[in-house]
């Protein structure tokens, strides 16, 4: 079986959750692009937006995926839009094993409503037309996925379950 895992996925579909449980499932090391760049920076994601710019943002997911693609036994949960770029897609379908999550419209806003940490979701709007324009802006971006599985309305144990019954099956 693949020994790296990579969870792309629009904002609140799930990766960071469901990487923790596959990583526990699997006893892999779990590592969240957004969170090791928050650390390694000492700033939140919002305030790297606004004070440094997303252009930045975007150079330092790509310099952190390349490092996180030589983790071994490893869930590697990724920023939403770190498969805008091209050479982030190519770095991660030939290091890995690539796990789509989809969800919709309606459950992507109950999931993100609470958190105030996504500066791409602030801007003034009613939040399910601004993530219906981003879908629709990002739409094919995640499709050289391995797997996609649609998580609207299921538990996480049921997400699990799915994707370690693909990844047995799977020859890779
Ligand atoms: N299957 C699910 N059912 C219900 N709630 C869920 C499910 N998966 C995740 N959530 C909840 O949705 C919210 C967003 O999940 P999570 O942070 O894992 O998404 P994400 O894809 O990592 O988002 P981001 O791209 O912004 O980092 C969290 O509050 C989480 O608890
Ligand atoms: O979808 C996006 O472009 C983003 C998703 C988040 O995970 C963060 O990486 C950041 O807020 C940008
Ligand atoms: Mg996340």
């Amino acid at each position: 079986m693949e020994r790296r895992l990579f969870l792309i996925g629009f904002m609140g579909t799930g990766k960071t959750t469901i990487g923790h449980a596959l990583a526990e499932e699997l006893q892999f090391a779990l590592y969240d692009s957004d969170r090791e760049i928050v650390s390694r920076e000492g700033m939140e994601i919002s305030e790297l937006f606004a004070e440094k710019g997303e252009a930045y943002f975007r150079r330092k997911e790509c310099e952190m995926l390349a490092e996180l693609s030589h983790c071994q036994d490893a869930v590697i949960t990724t920023g939403g839009g770190a498969v805008l770029s091209s050479a982030n897609r190519e770095l991660m379908s030939k290091s890995g094993y690539v796990i789509a999550l989809t969800a919709s419209v309606d459950e992507i806003a109950i999931r993100v409503e609470q958190d105030r940490n996504r500066p791409l979701l602030q801007s003034q709007g009613e939040l399910r037309t601004r993530i219906r324009e981003m879908i629709e802006q990002r739409k094919g971006y995640y499709d050289f996925a391995n797997l996609t599985v649609d998580t609207t309305g299921r538990s996480i144990e049921s997400i699990k379950t799915e994707i370690m019954q693909n990844l047995s099956s799977s020859s890779r």
